[in-house]
Order: structure tokens, then sequence, then C-alpha cells
């Protein structure tokens, strides 16, 4: 009954220009015996924002962290995780090449205790990069366009740990960009941010979609109606539905979706 309901809805929900950067079929997740995420299949249109809302242990982290690997040894991964018409999932995809491309920035900001310039230099120099003029243009490049550029043009040698919480994060942001990614995964990206933060770091995701495909977890309802274009609502393992963030939050097909985006839950 849901299922049709979804298949209805994703003809709208997909105009035939929305390219699909993403998607998974009949994903599931075991920790153990706990089968945590269940045939979890979802499309993730190409330069928009998804967001994945719900309940505390409903399964997004385990399902977010399925989608480039990040589950390998941690879990038991079956079904498809389709990229370009590669299965992620397969044993010949070279994770650290996949993940270039899947990037990953976490709940809590990880710089590396280095300069500014060497978060994101290093990586670089790691992937056989050695032109320092063509460095010097990719931490440039992508500190602007994690929208940090300006706030530490003067002084990349300065240690990344000395900087806030919320350019912490960016600067997470720029090193996943320098990669040149084509997903970018975030797992509660602000939730260790104050709103003056959390607003920057949201305006900065808000520009990065016109470049990249954002999928981001999230527990702030607000966060998830302001900033992104689709929703999916995760129950106990399940994606319950999937459609543009506008009729999940104001005419949700499920009345389970209707009652947690209400407040109504439990
Ligand atoms: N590393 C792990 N080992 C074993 N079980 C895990 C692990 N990570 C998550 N789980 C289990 O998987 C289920 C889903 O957890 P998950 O963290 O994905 O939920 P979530 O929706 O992201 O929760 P939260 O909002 O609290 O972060 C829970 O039952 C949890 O206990």
């Amino acid at each position: 009954m849901l299922e049709t309901k979804r298949k209805e809805k994703s003809i709208l929900t997909f105009p035939a220009d929305r390219e699909i950067a993403l998607e998974t079929n009949n994903l599931q997740v075991y920790y153990g015996d706990n089968h945590a995420m269940q045939d979890a299949s979802l499309q993730f249109p190409r330069y928009s924002i998804t967001a994945l809302i719900g309940a505390s242990g409903s399964g997004k982290s385990t399902y977010l962290r399925s989608l480039n690997r990040m589950n390998d040894g941690i879990a038991r991964v079956d079904g498809e995780i389709m990229y370009r018409g590669l299965d992620v999932n397969a044993d010949e995809v070279d994770i650290y090449q996949m993940r270039r491309r899947i990037g990953m920035v976490f709940q809590r900001p990880n710089p590396f205790a280095k300069s500014i310039y060497n978060n994101i230099s290093f990586p670089l120099r790691e992937m056989g990069i050695k032109d320092k003029s063509k460095i010097d243009g990719i931490v440039e490049s992508s500190l602007k366009q994690a929208a940090l550029w300006d706030e530490v043009k003067d002084d990349l040698k300065r240690s990344a740990l000395a900087l806030s919480g919320g350019q912490q994060q960016r600067l997470c942001i720029a090193r996943s960009l320098a990669m040149s990614p084509d997903i970018l995964l975030m797992d509660e990206p602000a939730s260790a941010l104050d709103p003056i933060s959390t607003h920057k770091l949201e305006m900065t995701l808000n520009d990065l979609k016109e470049q990249y495909t954002i999928i981001i977890v999230t527990h702030s309802m607000e966060q998830a109606s302001r900033l992104s274009d689709y929703t999916a609502f995760m129950h106990m393992g399940k994606i319950v539905e999937f459609d543009t963030t506008e009729n999940i939050f104001t005419n949700p097909a499920v009345k389970l979706t209707e009652d947690y985006v209400s407040g109504n839950f439990g």
C-alpha cells in the first residue's frame, strides 16, 4: 500500500530532467542479529539537499554511513548502492577512490592537528599532487567554496585547532571539497555548533548544492525544512516516506510521518 503511494508520488517528485546521483535498492544493514536497516530503497536527486530525519535509533547514521562504506568491518551490508552504474558495495571497488567521490563530514569537526593550509594540502599530496601552485589553487578554491577563505586567508599557517568549532567544520568541508567529490554525506554536521555558526554552515550548504549532491542527517526539523529539497523519514530501521521537503512537512502521505513532523510522536 505504502509502496504504491510512493511510486505514484515519485513521478511527481522527480521531473525527467532531475538526474539521480546515488540510489540504494533494498539495502539491508545488520549489526550481528540486529537488522538495523531494512529494505531501504531511495534515489537521491543530483544537485539537491536530501535530509534524513527520524527519532534516535531509527537508523539514519547507519544508512548514511553505508553509502560510502563506513560500515565496512562494523556491520554486514546487503543490497545495492548504485553510483554511476557501479555498485559501491562490490568487492572490486577501490574504497579510497570511491570516498573521494562520495565524501563524508562528521558530527564533530575533525581537522588534523596541522595548519589550515596543510589540512587541505596533505591529502592532496597523499593523492600524488606535487605541484605547489596547483595545490595553492585548490586550497584557495575549496576554502572559498566552504565560505571560510575570507576568515583565514591572512594566516593559513595557523593551526586548524585554533579555529572555532564552526570554522573547523567549514575547514572539514573544504578538505572534502578539495577531493572533487560528487556527493557529500553529512552526519549532523551542525550539532556541535552555535546558532550563528549553524546559520553560516547552512548558507554554505545552500550554495554548495549548485555543484554537489548533499545528503544530511539532522535531528532538527527546522534545519531539514529550511535547508533540504527532499526529506526521507525513517522509523525503526525503515524508510517510511520520501518526498519533497515541502510535502513531507505540509502534506505527508503517511500518518506516522505526520505525527513525527508535528511533534505528536510516541
Ligand atoms: N556500531 C554499532 N554497533 C552495533 N549496533 C549499532 C551500531 N551503530 C548503531 N547501532 C544500532 O543500530 C540502530 C540504528 O542506530 P543509528 O545510530 O543508525 O540510528 P540514528 O537514527 O542515527 O540515531 P541517532 O539519531 O541517535 O544518531 C540502533 O539500534 C543502534 O543501537
